[in-house]
């Protein structure tokens, strides 16, 4: 045994980020390039997102900070410890929520995490304490003697999210938290992660639902076919979309829609860098002037005959960035089946990706 004492085994070292990454690339054994050239540093106590689609390399780069998957190319460093060198000192420091559950359902709630004590090695003497602080903590004290085969996906999610920080990690990371949840349960999680991180601990969070990125987050990271494509506050990268959005509904066709934009962009009432676009409505226009030409447009559209049935100027969302950023669109629809595959009442749903 080192001198080291417990805060410090579990804390890391010193005042490191409790993420760095540099260069990293992970190369699947078929030739897949999931992460290719990952920089990320994540201090203490941030609130950290990684926003992508299906298949963008969330997992995999999560999975390799966790020190589940080694990187082909690179280094990192987690909580001040090298993620291949010393990887036991790594685990010892995170929290890991799967996005496949850890829970066991023929345990009850509290058997669930006695285990989850006994497996990161938590003092005995600790136990019963800190199981009925988590317990409470994700509101599941009143049912903890029941099997978590009868909870719903939410539940489970919630005791997955209590297992996982039973050590009191510093640092914890969730891989797609809520993807299959509906809102009411989205939201209820949402809390849980807020408080833990209220309380102290640095979360990294993957996410394909943009308001989760958008609420949650301090600072996130956009990442597209293994490459980081933006980092920065929602709020910073909502500024970068440069302006405010103009959208515009027509009556007509396809054929109205590209005339619309013609017009737009040949109107001369919008700065150079606005970007005009067709819809699957009308037309958006992009623009530090959409509030104040917007009125001027509609009449330039009138005049060229078009029939304009609705507009509206709203502030960027996380959507129009990543559409900035990617030419395409990051939401779609929710699926609205629970964890556990059974389909939610209501599950109309946070913006999304597509699955
Ligand atoms: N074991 C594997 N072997 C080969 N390729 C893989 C493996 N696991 C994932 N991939 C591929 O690596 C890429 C990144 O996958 P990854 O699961 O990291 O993405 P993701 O952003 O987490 O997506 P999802 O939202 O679907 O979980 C994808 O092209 C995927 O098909």
């Amino acid at each position: 045994m080192t001198g080291e004492t417990d805060a410090a085994r579990r804390n890391g070292r010193g005042t490191e980020a409790a993420i760095e990454a540099v260069g990293v690339e992970l190369t699947y054994a078929d030739g897949t390039r999931a992460v290719d050239g990952v920089d990320l540093r994540v201090p203490r106590g941030e609130f950290f997102g990684f926003l992508g689609p299906n298949g963008a390399g969330k997992t995999t780069t999560i999975k390799t900070l966790a020190t589940l998957l080694s990187p082909t190319a690179g280094t990192v460093h987690v909580n001040g410890f090298d993620v291949v060198r010393e990887p036991r000192k790594v685990r010892q420091s995170i929290g890991y929520m799967a996005q496949e559950t850890s829970v066991d359902p023929e345990l009850t709630a509290e058997e669930n995490l006695r285990f989850a004590c006994e497996a990161y090695g938590v003092p005995r003497a600790d136990r019963d304490e800190r199981i009925v602080e988590l317990l409470d903590l994700v509101d599941l004290a009143d049912v903890a003697d029941k099997r978590a085969e009868e909870f719903s996906g939410g539940m489970k999610k919630r005791l997955d999210a209590a297992t996982a920080l039973v050590h009191s990690p510093p640092l914890v990371f969730l891989d797609e938290p809520t993807t299959g949840l509906d809102p009411k349960a989205r939201n209820r999680l949402w809390a849980y992660f807020r408080e833990m991180n209220d309380a102290g601990t640095t979360i990294f969070l993957t996410t394909q639902y943009l308001e989760e990125a958008d609420q949650l987050c301090d600072r996130l990271s956009v990442i597209v076919g293994g490459r980081i494509v933006a980092t920065g506050s929602p709020a910073d990268l909502k500024r970068e979309v440069g302006g405010e959005i103009l959208d515009i509904d027509l009556e007509d066709g396809e054929d109205a829609r590209e005339r619309a934009v013609e017009v737009a962009e040949s109107s001369g009432l919008f700065e150079a860098s606005a970007t005009v676009e067709s819809t699957a409505e009308g037309v958006t226009v992009t623009s530090r002037r959409a509030r104040e030409r917007g009125t001027d447009l509609l009449v330039a559209l009138r005049d060229a005959g078009l029939d304009v049935v609705g507009f509206n100027v709203r502030a960027p969302t996380l959507d129009d960035v990543f559409l900035a950023i990617t030419g395409e669109h990051l939401d779609g629809e929710d699926d609205g089946e629970d964890a556990d595959g059974t389909a939610d009442e209501g599950a109309a749903a946070a913006p999304e990706v597509g699955r």
